[in-house]
Parts: structure tokens; C-alpha cells; sequence
């Protein structure tokens, strides 16, 4: 088993139920409400900031050229077709300025650009690199199970495009072939501090999509021991 694989597998199940989550299905049948999809995108624009700045970290840590122009074609992607893709969605949800530039962050939100501000900070390549992978991989992994058909709405089809299509999947692939390749000359000590950091940013994912709901049966009242 590969140290990514490794990586995957120990952080379940909080890593499936990020895959299969109830939001993912909404987005594939197009029918997440625009309030929702409003606030999953407004907050997701602020994980951006910082995910970018993390992106950066990898640049500067990197331990060869070829690593870090395999980073900055990532950073292509996001300061291009992406951050387009948000100023169009934003637009046709009508988002108010204040929340394009500095809305108030949900915990989730907060929790995940914190643990992406430290690992800017202070990480190593290795930390850097895991935390990416987890931001990454489960969205290539969610996204790999859209159905063929794309929904109507552009807000929606897109943000599937955006992480469905072979460029993404090919700088996945990267993105775990070079954690395995840094993985081998970690010790035992930074081999446990990237399974924490995978486990913990895992379950930031988890955090950020429950905070969009939508809301469970159960915990609305109208499960099965309800009258
Ligand atoms: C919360 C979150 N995680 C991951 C991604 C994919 N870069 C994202 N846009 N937002």
C-alpha cells in the first residue's frame, strides 16, 4: 500500500462520508436551494484565499523545479478559470460585495483556514503537500461520481467541471505520487504528524459540507420516531 493510500484508508469514515455526501447528490440532481449554494460558495471563495496561500508554501518548500512548476500550473487554475467561475456565480446569485471580499466565516470555515494558515506558516513540504492532497483528492474522488447528464444551472454544472475533467485528475495523480515519493524519507514521527494533518483536514472537509446541509431527516423532526 502507498503512503497516500495509507493516508486515505486511516482517515475513514469520515473520508467516504465526504465523498457521498448529501450536498454532492444535491449538486448532481442540480437542486441545492441558491440560498445554500450562496453560502457554500461564498465561504468556499474565503477556503480559496487561503488555500492559495498554502499552494504558495508548496512553491517555496518544494525540494526541486520540476515540483514547484507542477504547483504553479495548479495556481493557474485557481487565480484563472476558477476564480472566474466564482465572480460569474456570485453574479447570478446576486452576492452583495461584503460577502465577496470578507463575509463572516462559518467555524467550519475558520477551523479550515486555520489549519491551512499554520501549515503555511510552519509546516514542512510533507505537512503542506497532505493537506493539500486531502483538499484535492476528495474532490476529485466526490466529483468522479457525477452522472453523465450535467445539471441545467451553470452555478452548479460548472463547480462539478471544475474538479471532473482530466487536467484536475492529473494533477491528483501528481499531487499523490508526490506525497508517496516525500513519504519515503519521512521517520516514523513525520509519517504520524501527515496521518493527523490528513485526518484532521478530512474531517474539516466533512465540517464544510455539513455546515451547507442540506439538514438530515433525522435531525429535522420528520424521521421515523416522529409523530
Ligand atoms: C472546502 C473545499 N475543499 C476543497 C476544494 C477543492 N480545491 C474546495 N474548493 N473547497
Amino acid at each position: 500500500m502507498t503512503f497516500s493510500e495509507w493516508l486515505r484508508e486511516r482517515s475513514e469514515p469520515a473520508w467516504t462520508k465526504v465523498v457521498e455526501h448529501r450536498f454532492v447528490d444535491e449538486l448532481f440532481a442540480g437542486c441545492v436551494p441558491a440560498e445554500r449554494m450562496r453560502s457554500y460558495l461564498v465561504q468556499d471563495y474565503q477556503f480559496v484565499d487561503g488555500f492559495l496561500a498554502l499552494l504558495g508554501a508548496a512553491v517555496a518548500r518544494a525540494d526541486r523545479y520540476t515540483s514547484r512548476l507542477a504547483v504553479a500550473g495548479s495556481i493557474g487554475v485557481v487565480t484563472s478559470e476558477e476564480n472566474t467561475y466564482f465572480q460569474r456565480a456570485f453574479d447570478e446569485l446576486d452576492v452583495p460585495e461584503s460577502d465577496r471580499t470578507a463575509p463572516v466565516l462559518d467555524p467550519a470555515t475558520a477551523e479550515f483556514r486555520e489549519l491551512m494558515a499554520d501549515t503555511t506558516d510552519k509546516g514542512s513540504y510533507a505537512d503542506v503537500l497532505t493537506v493539500l492532497l486531502v483538499a484535492e483528492w476528495t474532490y476529485l474522488d466526490w466529483a468522479s461520481r457525477a452522472p453523465d447528464s450535467p445539471p441545467p444551472n451553470f452555478v452548479h454544472a460548472e463547480w462539478i467541471a471544475l474538479h471532473a475533467n482530466p487536467e484536475f485528475r492529473h494533477w491528483v495523480d501528481w499531487l499523490r505520487a508526490e506525497v508517496d515519493r516525500i513519504g519515503e524519507g519521512l521517520d516514523e514521527r513525520e509519517r504520524a504528524r501527515c496521518l493527523r494533518l490528513f485526518q484532521h483536514a478530512t474531517r474539516c472537509e466533512l465540517d464544510f459540507f455539513d455546515a451547507h446541509g442540506p439538514v438530515p431527516p433525522d435531525v429535522r423532526g420528520d424521521g421515523p420516531d416522529e409523530g
